[in-house]
C-alpha cells in the first residue's frame, strides 16, 4: 500500500527550465514539483508545448532543470543512472541488433554477470510475449513489436524508477490498447514505480493512481487527481473501463481542466 507521507521515491522539487538564456530564452517548466511515491503510477497530461517532455527528460537526469532539483529516495538523484530506466515514443532501438541484443544492452553497459544477463534477457521475453523473436531484429518488427522490446529493454535494468514519454504515442490504436492492458497489468503485479507522459486523458485515467495536469505553456502544475486504486475497473480492459460511472467522472474532470488550457491558448 501506498504511504503518502513518506518520503517519495521520486520527486522533482521546483523545476524551472529555460531553453537558451534564462529570462529571454524559451522557459518550457516554471516552478513545477511533482513527486511519486514507491509503487504508484502517476501520469502527467497537458496541452501540447506545455512541457510534459522536459519535466520528463529533465527527472531522467538526461536535462539539466535551470532551477531545482531531483531526488531519489530523498537524496540527490545525480546522473542519469540504472536506477531510473526511460521508455521514449521513439523506439531508439539499435538497428544491427538483435532483439535479444537490444535488451541486454543496458544489462552489459552496468555489468551485471553474464548469467543473470541472460536470465533477465528470457524472463523479460516471456514477459513482453517476446520469446520467438529473440533472433530478429527490429525492422523485422512492428512498431508494436518494437516498443515492446523498448519496454523489455528497460524492465530488464530492474529499475526502482520507470519515467515513460509517450511510450504508446506512436502506435495504432488497436496495439495501443493492447499495450496499455498489458503494462496496467504488469504495474499491478509487480508495483512499478512510474512516471508516465501522455496526451490521452483516458489513458491516463485507465492506468494511473494520480494524474498532474499541467497548465499550458510556461507548464506549472495546474491540478491533481487522485484515481481509486483498488477497483476493479483498473485490472478489466479499457474498454470496460470506459464504461464505468467513476472512470468517465475523471476522464470528464480532467479533460475539461486540459481543454481549458488549450482554449486559453
Ligand atoms: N531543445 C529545445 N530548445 C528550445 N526549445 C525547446 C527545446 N525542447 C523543447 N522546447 C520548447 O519547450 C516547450 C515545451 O516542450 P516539451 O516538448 O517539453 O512539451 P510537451 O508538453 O512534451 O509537448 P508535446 O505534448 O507536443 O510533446 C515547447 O515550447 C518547445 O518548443
Amino acid at each position: 500500500m501506498l504511504e503518502p507521507s513518506a518520503t517519495p521515491k521520486l520527486e522533482l522539487r521546483n523545476i524551472t527550465k529555460w531553453y537558451g538564456p534564462e529570462g529571454t530564452g524559451v522557459l518550457a517548466v516554471d516552478d513545477c514539483s511533482v513527486s511519486v511515491q514507491k509503487g504508484e503510477f502517476v501520469c502527467v497530461v497537458g496541452p501540447s508545448g506545455c512541457g510534459k517532455s522536459t519535466l520528463m527528460t529533465v527527472g531522467a537526469g538526461l536535462e539539466e532543470a535551470t532551477h531545482g532539483e531531483i531526488l531519489i529516495d530523498g537524496k540527490p538523484a545525480g546522473k542519469p543512472g540504472p536506477r531510473r530506466s526511460v521508455v521514449f515514443q521513439k523506439f531508439a532501438l539499435f538497428p544491427s541488433e538483435t532483439v535479444a541484443q537490444n535488451i541486454k544492452f543496458g544489462l552489459q553497459m552496468t555489468n551485471v554477470p553474464r548469467d543473470e544477463q541472460e536470465r533477465r534477457v528470457q524472463q523479460q521475453l516471456e514477459i513482453m510475449g517476446l520469446t520467438q523473436f529473440r533472433d530478429s531484429y527490429p525492422s523485422q518488427l512492428s512498431g508494436g513489436m518494437q516498443q515492446r522490446v523498448a519496454i523489455a529493454r528497460a524492465l530488464a535494468m530492474q529499475p526502482e524508477i520507470l519515467l515513460m514519454d509517450e511510450p504508446f504515442g506512436a502506435l495504432d490504436a488497436q496495439t495501443r490498447t493492447i499495450l496499455q492492458e498489458e503494462v496496467q497489468r504488469l504495474s499491478h503485479q509487480m508495483h512499478y514505480t512510474v512516471l508516465f507522459i501522455t496526451h490521452s486523458v483516458e489513458e491516463a485515467v485507465y492506468l494511473s493512481d494520480r494524474v498532474i495536469v499541467m497548465s499550458r505553456r510556461p507548464g506549472r502544475i495546474k491540478k491533481e487527481i487522485q484515481l481509486p486504486r483498488d477497483v476493479a475497473w483498473k485490472r478489466g480492459d479499457i474498454e470496460q473501463a470506459a464504461e464505468h460511472p467513476e472512470f468517465i467522472e475523471a476522464r470528464r474532470e480532467i479533460w475539461a481542466l486540459v481543454r481549458e488550457e488549450i482554449m486559453a491558448a
